[in-house]
Formats: C-alpha cells, sequence, structure tokens
C-alpha cells in the first residue's frame, strides 16, 4: 500500500488532519534540506513536498522564488532532489515523500528515465501543477504502474471542473484556497467552504487545502474542514531567514531548532 494511502489510513484512525510542509530542495543546500526534513517530521508533519527548484516558477510569489533561485546557484536539479529524499530516508525519516515539480524538468528528463528514478527513490507522489491535461492521462498510467500517486490540483473556479479532475485520482486531491501564486495571506478565496466542500462531494480520497497558510490560526480553520493542510512559504520564509545561522556550525543547531519549533506550532 502506498505510504501516502498508509498515512492517512492512521490519521483518519486518529481523528487527526495531516501538516504536509514544502520546502525547496537546495536551499540553501541538499545536505541542510536533508536535516530539515528530519525537523520537520521532528516536528509532527505527516507527509512532506520535496520542491524540485526550477527558473521559471510561474505559480509561485515571491518568496519560493527566491528559494528556487538560491537552490539554483549550485545546480540542484531533479535528481539532487529524488536523492535527498533517499538520504532523508537513511537518516531514518518515515514520511511518505511527494516530488513537487514543473513539469518542463519532467520533459527535459524523459518520461521513461523519469519514472524509473522515481521508484528507485522511494517517491510516493507527484505534485505538477502545470501538468498539461492532454499529457496527464500518460503520466498518470505510468505513475500507477510504478504505485505512486499523481496528486490533482482543484482550484475554486474549477467548478464543473472538479467532477473530471477528481475523478480516478489516487492520495489526495489538493485544493488551493485562493487563486493567484503561493505565498503568505491574510484572507481566502471567498468561497472557499463551500469549495472544499463540493470537492468533497466528488471524491472519498483526502481533500487537502493548501496555498496562503501561514500560521496556527489558518491551519486550524482549514483542518476543520478538510483533511490535511499545506504550508509552504511560511516556512520556506523560516529557512530563508535562519539561513545565517544554519551555515555557521557554530549556530546550525539554533537554525534548525528555530525551523523546527515553527513547524510544531502548526501541527
Ligand atoms: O506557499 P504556500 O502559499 O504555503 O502554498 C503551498 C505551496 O507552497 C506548495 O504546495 C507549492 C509550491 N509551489 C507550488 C505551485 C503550485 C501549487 C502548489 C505549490
Amino acid at each position: 500500500m502506498n505510504l501516502i494511502d498508509q498515512t492517512f489510513t492512521r490519521l483518519k484512525e486518529n481523528q487527526k488532519t495531516a501538516l504536509i510542509p514544502f520546502l525547496t530542495i537546495g536551499d540553501p543546500d541538499v545536505d541542510t534540506s536533508v536535516q530539515i526534513i528530519a525537523e520537520l517530521e521532528a516536528a509532527g508533519a505527516d507527509i512532506v513536498e520535496l520542491g524540485v527548484p526550477y527558473s521559471d516558477p510561474l505559480a509561485d510569489g515571491p518568496v519560493i522564488q527566491r528559494a528556487s533561485q538560491r537552490a539554483l546557484k549550485h545546480q540542484v536539479n531533479i535528481v539532487s532532489c529524488m536523492e535527498a529524499a533517499v538520504k532523508a530516508r537513511a537518516a531514518g525519516v518515515k514520511l511518505p515523500f511527494i516530488l513537487f515539480t514543473y513539469y518542463n524538468p519532467v520533459l527535459q528528463f524523459g518520461l521513461d528515465r523519469f519514472f524509473e528514478e522515481v521508484k528507485k527513490h522511494d517517491i510516493s507522489g507527484l505534485i505538477i501543477p502545470d501538468l498539461p491535461v492532454e499529457e496527464s492521462a500518460e503520466l498518470t498510467r505510468r505513475a500507477e504502474t510504478a504505485e505512486i500517486h499523481v496528486i490533482p490540483l482543484v482550484a475554486p473556479t474549477s467548478n464543473e471542473r472538479i467532477k473530471s479532475i477528481v475523478a480516478g485520482a489516487k492520495g489526495f486531491v489538493y485544493c488551493v484556497s485562493s487563486l493567484g501564486v503561493t505565498g503568505e495571506r491574510s484572507s481566502f478565496f471567498v468561497g472557499v467552504e463551500e469549495f472544499i466542500g463540493q470537492v468533497k462531494q466528488y471524491t472519498d480520497i483526502p481533500a487537502v487545502v493548501g496555498f496562503g497558510i501561514s500560521n496556527r490560526e489558518q491551519a486550524e480553520k482549514f483542518a476543520r474542514i478538510s483533511d490535511g493542510v499545506v504550508v509552504g512559504s511560511a516556512i520556506v520564509r523560516q529557512i530563508e531567514e535562519a539561513i545565517p545561522l544554519l551555515q555557521n556550525m557554530d549556530t546550525r543547531q539554533e537554525g534548525l531548532l528555530q525551523i523546527r519549533k515553527f513547524v510544531a506550532q502548526l501541527k
């Protein structure tokens, strides 16, 4: 059974909601990312999104754009991100890994080789926000063969398309809480509760909410109406602010603890 499914089964039995952090792998470097993944688990994360840095992150706000730029400075690519998953697993991290990547790096890599590598590197799920509709059938078919879940994203404006987007979906459905790009927000799409209710009508798999969630109050609000909450930019900002501490051996532990504490208070 896919690790993502196992995780949601366990959470459901304990009436808990998933906390799913996102981080850009290679920011500030891959080995630090591996250590941060261990901190995220220690802080109570249930699943982690491993972000592949990309030069043209259309759907990302400034915080994740800056993180991608820092990672790309030392040529972090899709394989380094998969290697980070293996290193984290070797370090004892039990969390399911979702590889988050734009479609272009996958295309460059080639689907055959991509799925060989993904399978070898203990990846349980994929999120590809700009996956072209005409490509999704082929990619989903290959993913299913490799027992990897392609997580669909639904937006508040998806309306009648929600049914077709979530039909046959595996893992969970990623409900985007607001229009626009990723980044901390003080308000969300007006009808976001109804939107999540709509999604849950069309599917039995967990409905997870992301975009803009940056503090405990917001996380609690969405945890009450969904099966999981994704937090990215707020955590990536914590990493960005901790970089001076992380890059000095004397203060590295303090930097890691700072990140862990921020995530723990979300859980
Ligand atoms: O950063 P936020 O606002 O907390 O949103 C989660 C988001 O970072 C993560 O899931 C993600 C990063 N880049 C994306 C692009 C599209 C959709 C989702 C994402």
